[in-house]
């Protein structure tokens, strides 16, 4: 079974091709900065036997221009790992919000496709160009099964406790208003990791998703308990261009005072807030070169970027009475040491305490930056939802 995996984030799209139950990608790439100025494409491929790569330098405004650039790549007769868009037989597609309903990995159908529609509003950055790139694959990918695998699944483990909110019942009863949680395919795969690395099925762990959108959770043996976002992934730390936690009332000030509508206020805290609305750029590695300009505003972007990091693993270490290990993951946790160095500042009493010769170590791999002897593990765990995803179409067609 020949799987095309495509995930595709709020800033970027992600793709691997995995062949005959590999587990290693044939090809594999990233739209990266999408919408932003010096959008790229990376594309990774094998040449005899060899890692070949192109990089595309132009515009990609927008997550459908995206797809059709991989689309374009993936059957370029020079460079064709495939010589037939007849030779995929799934197309994975990592869908952020599933709601209510759609709870489980499924074959993507007309109806599977009206309620990723209906959605929209509850992931606003997210479900339109999943939904986009569901039909671009269809035309591309014409007899492939179409899988849609989403993030919100690993989190119906929420106790009730954890995944209502504190408002009459009737509210969740008619319009499904509760936490969902996301990026829940890179919890649950970061997790799964940890525990090998860890030999320690029953773990606690704090997983810290650090891309353009931002989420912990906190997962007991396998098991996510709690998690930073909520009906939508606006919700918890601060992330490139969404605010994070607030409170409910500065909407309502700005409804009732200032006279914001709905969508002025979906734009603001979705698109122009967080490291965005603090800095003026929402990539963390253009506000990592401000902040070694000495910049103010990056300085305090980035600490209350950790600082609410630090507030969650101090929450999420309550929720499971203990923990094992943090685990950092994704772009800005995988590759930004200042932000881990920062998340794990005076956190010894927790038995957080890390390696600052290790934590600036740039590696491939799943690594262990704490310092030795320290009772807490602080792990940095490359994220690979693209092959979770893969593993999950293979069970799914398996069972049918
Ligand atoms: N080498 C790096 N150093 C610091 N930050 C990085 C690096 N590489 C990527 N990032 C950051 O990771 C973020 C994107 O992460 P990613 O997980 O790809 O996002 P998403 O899937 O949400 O689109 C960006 O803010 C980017 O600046
Ligand atoms: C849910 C979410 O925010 O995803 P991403 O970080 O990929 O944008
Ligand atoms: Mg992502």
């Amino acid at each position: 079974m020949n799987i095309f995996v495509i995930n595709s984030g709020s800033s970027s799209i992600k793709y691997q091709l995995f062949m005959d139950g590999e587990d290693t990608p044939r090809c594999q790439g990233i739209v990266e900065r999408i919408g932003l100025p010096n959008s790229n494409l990376t594309h990774k491929f094998l040449r005899d036997g060899k890692e070949a790569v192109i990089k595309i330098e132009r515009p990609v405004p927008d997550h459908t221009t995206g797809m059709q650039e991989v689309g374009k790549l993936l059957t370029r007769p020079d460079i064709a790992v495939i010589a037939d868009a007849a030779e995929i037989h799934v197309v994975g597609h990592r869908i952020v919000h599933g709601g209510e309903t759609l709870t489980q990995t499924t074959v993507i159908t007309p109806e599977v496709k009206e309620k990723i529609k209906q959605l929209y509003p509850l992931a606003p950055l997210h479900n339109p160009g999943h939904y986009k790139g569901i039909e671009t694959a269809e035309k591309i990918f014409t007899q492939a099964t179409q899988v849609a695998v989403f993030d919100t699944a690993f989190h119906q483990t929420l106790p009730a406790k954890a995944f209502h909110y504190a408002i009459p019942q009737d509210f969740y009863e008619d319009y499904g208003i509760r936490v969902y949680g996301f990026h829940g395919i890179s919890h649950h795969y970061v997790a799964g990791r940890a525990m090998e690395f860890l030999k320690k099925p029953d773990a606690k762990l704090v997983t810290i998703h650090l891309g353009n959108g931002c989420s912990m959770a906190a997962v007991k043996a396998g098991r996510a308990l709690d998690t930073s976002m909520g009906l939508t992934p606006l919700d918890g730390l601060v992330m490139g261009t969404r605010c994070g936690n607030i409170d409910a009332s500065v909407l309502l000030y700005l409804m009732e005072q200032k006279n914001y509508s709905a969508a002025q206020l979906t734009e603001l805290l979705n698109k122009k807030s967080g490291m965005l609305g603090l800095t003026g750029h929402s990539d963390m590695r253009d506000i990592t070169a401000q902040l070694q300009q000495g910049n103010e505003a990056a300085k305090l972007a980035y600490d209350m970027y950790c600082y609410r990091i630090q507030k969650f693993i101090g929450a999420y270490t309550a929720v499971m009475n203990g923990l094992d290990a943090i685990v950092f993951t994704a772009g800005v946790g995988e590759n930004d040491a200042l932000v881990r160095e920062m998340a794990c500042t005076e956190m010894d009493f927790l038995g957080i305490q890390l390696d600052a010769a290790r934590n600036a170590l740039r590696q491939q791999g799943i690594r262990d930056v704490s310092a030795a002897g320290a009772k807490t593990k602080v792990l940095v765990v490359p994220t690979n939802e693209e092959l979770e995803i893969a593993h999950q179409c293979r069970a799914l067609l398996k069972a049918r």
